[in-house]
């Protein structure tokens, strides 16, 4: 069975997958033209973000009988397509649910206390101790939207912050969490902070745009470790200029790399703090996500 890797995996996991018998394993980054060359001999196509599996892709696979996704999101994947040909796609939901929940921790922290802008004036010799106060966490409000896998470990560390948390979520109807489930109009317009924690679908698309910021408290915190495209980067960088926004940290970009115009202005500006698309680049999360996938397509092999 001929299995391709297109984005790094976990090292043990690679090894797990090339001990199994009967399995001829590649595991190199090709651009959609070249991947598009090999899909005529692939089975099983193994991915993380950066490969875009677009139907054209999966189309020209004609032995393929398996998308292995190293992660949660399938937004990258076009998984109708997929399924229409009868192609199992498979994930790995939950295993780096905690990795992303700590990097939102982070962010909001180095939004409210100007980590980032502190280090980079330190490394340029300037003191700028007097422009540099900031927010605490303690008794602010943050709302979740998305209250699934991350959401959740999100609020447990919150609430360990002494945080008022708020959550959205139409599918969650109760908690035992100290969270109060709320509709989206009040966690707009009551949180200090907003965590965005959602898959992007066509009804997540934009949910942040220029009317919900409209709505929000001034001097709000936004952080957006979910995916780009699910907050409308053009509103978010026209209310950080403002000040309606007071910060925002971001994890992921409508376009990534973020090369083009849009955000490249919005990465320029001294309250954004940014990190690469790393929610899920741990040791321990890629261990456990790389474990786990191996572990369902060995299953799935099996029959
Ligand atoms: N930055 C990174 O590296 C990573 C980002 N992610 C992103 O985080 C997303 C969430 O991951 P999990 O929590 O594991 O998924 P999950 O499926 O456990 O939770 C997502 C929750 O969002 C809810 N939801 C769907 N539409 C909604 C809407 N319109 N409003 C409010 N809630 C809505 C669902 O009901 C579900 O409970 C992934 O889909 C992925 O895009 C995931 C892992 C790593
Ligand atoms: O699991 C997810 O949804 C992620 O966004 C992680 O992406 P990555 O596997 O690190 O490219």
């Amino acid at each position: 069975m001929r299995v391709h890797i297109n984005d790094p995996l976990d090292k043990q996991a690679t090894e797990k997958l090339a001990s199994l018998p009967n399995i001829q394993l590649t595991s190199q980054h090709y651009e959609k033209e070249e991947l598009i060359k090999l899909m005529p001999e692939i089975e099983i196509l193994v991915v993380r973000s950066a490969t875009k599996v677009t139907a054209d892709i999966i189309e020209a696979g004609t032995k393929l009988k398996i998308i292995g996704r190293a992660g949660t999101g399938l937004d990258n994947i076009d998984v109708k397509v997929a399924e229409a040909k009868g192609i199992k796609v498979i994930n790995t939901p939950g295993a780096n649910s905690i990795s992303v929940a700590e990097l939102t921790i982070g962010l909001m922290i180095a939004c409210s206390r100007h980590i980032a802008r502190g280090t980079i004036d330190l490394k340029n010799g300037k003191w700028t101790k007097k422009e540099l106060e900031g927010h605490e966490l303690y008794k602010r409000t943050v709302g979740i939207i998305g209250f699934g896998n991350i959401g959740r470990e999100v609020a447990k560390r919150l609430l360990a912050f002494d945080m008022n948390v708020l959550a959205y979520d139409p599918i969650v109807k109760e908690t035992d969490m100290n969270v109060k489930l709320v509709d989206l109009d009040t966690l707009i317009s009551n949180s200090d902070y907003i965590t965005i924690h959602v898959p992007l679908t066509p009804e997540t698309k934009n949910l942040i745009n220029k009317d919900t910021i409209s709505k929000m408290k001034d001097g709000v915190i936004i952080i957006n470790a979910a995916r780009g495209g699910i907050v409308d980067e053009s509103a978010l960088y026209e209310a950080l200029l403002s000040g309606k926004i007071y910060a925002a940290g971001l994890d992921v970009f409508e376009v990534e790399p973020p090369t083009d115009e849009l955000r490249q202005k919005l990465l320029s500006l001294p309250n954004v703090v940014a990190t690469p698309h790393v929610g899920a680049s741990t040791f321990e999360a890629q261990e456990r996500v790389g474990m786990l996938l191996v572990e369902r397509l060995i299953k799935e092999i099996a029959g």
